[in-house]
C-alpha cells in the first residue's frame, strides 16, 4: 500500500523512514519531538521530502531523482488533526460537506447519512463547532475525512485532547470506520494502547528515525 524510503532535514532535525506499511491500522508511535507529525505530514504531501520516494498503491507520490511530487489536494488522503481542526464559521452539516462537494459524483464512496448513520452525528447538522463537545467535534472531523472518500486516513493524536471517559466512546467509532469503510488508517499516538484497541501493528519511531517492533 504505503512505501516510504525517504529522508528530511529541517533545521537539524533529520527524519529517515524505510517502511512498508500495509496493515488496515498502522500505528506511528514515539516520544515528543521524535517526527511523527513530521512523518505524517511527509505522506499527507504537506511536506516534501529531501531525497528518496514514496508510493502508494504503487503510484509515485514523491521521487526526487525526477523531481514528482504529488500535491496533497490529489492524494486523496484524509486527514484528523488532535483537536478536529474544523472551520469555526461554518455549520458542522457545511464542515462536512466541505471536502466532498469538491469531487466529482463518480468519486463519492459515501452518502452523507451514511456517515451521519456510522458517527451518530446527525442531530449536530446546525450546530457551530464551538457547541459542540470535544467527542462530537472529533466524530464530525472523521466524519468529514470519510465524506472526502479519501484512500486513506492520516489520524494526528486525534483523541490526545480528550478525557479518558471521551477516549473510550470514539474508540468504537474508529473501530467501525475501520470495519465498514474498509479504508486503511494510519494513526499517531503517544497512546501504544490506543493502537491496541484498533487491532493496529506499531512502528517506533524515536529521534526520526522509524523502524518496525
Ligand atoms: N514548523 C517547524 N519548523 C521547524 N522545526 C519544526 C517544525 N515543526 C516541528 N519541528 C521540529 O521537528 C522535529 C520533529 O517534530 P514533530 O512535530 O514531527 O514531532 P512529534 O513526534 O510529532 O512531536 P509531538 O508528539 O510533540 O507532537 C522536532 O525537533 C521539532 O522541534
Amino acid at each position: 500500500m504505503l512505501t516510504l524510503d525517504c529522508r528530511f532535514r529541517r533545521h537539524g532535525f533529520e527524519l529517515i523512514a524505510q517502511a512498508e506499511i500495509t496493515a488496515p491500522v498502522t500505528g506511528i508511535c514515539g516520544p515528543s519531538g521524535a517526527g511523527k507529525s513530521t512523518l505524517l505530514s511527509l505522506i499527507a504531501g504537506l511536506l516534501q521530502p529531501s531525497t528518496g520516494t514514496i508510493a502508494f498503491d504503487g503510484e509515485p507520490l514523491f521521487d526526487a531523482a525526477n523531481g514528482a511530487f504529488v500535491p496533497a489536494w490529489r492524494r486523496h488522503f484524509g486527514l484528523v488533526f488532535q483537536d478536529g481542526q474544523l472551520f469555526p464559521h461554518l455549520s458542522v452539516h457545511a464542515n462536512l460537506v466541505y471536502g466532498q462537494r469538491r469531487l466529482r459524483p463518480e468519486e463519492r464512496r459515501f452518502e452523507l447519512q451514511t456517515v451521519l448513520d456510522l458517527l451518530e452525528i446527525g442531530q449536530l447538522l446546525d450546530r457551530r463547532p464551538s457547541q459542540l463537545s470535544g467527542g462530537e467535534r472529533q466524530r464530525v472531523a472523521i466524519g468529514r475525512a470519510l465524506l472526502y472518500s479519501p484512500r486513506l486516513l492520516l489520524f494526528d493524536e486525534p483523541l490526545s485532547s480528550l478525557d479518558r471517559r471521551l477516549k473510550a466512546q470514539i474508540l468504537p467509532f474508529l473501530r467501525r470506520v475501520r470495519d465498514e469503510t474498509r479504508i486503511p488508517m494510519i494513526y499517531v499516538t503517544h497512546a501504544p494502547e490506543e493502537i491496541d484497541a484498533l487491532g493496529g501493528v506499531s512502528l517506533d519511531i524515536d529521534d526520526g528515525v522509524l523502524r518496525a517492533r
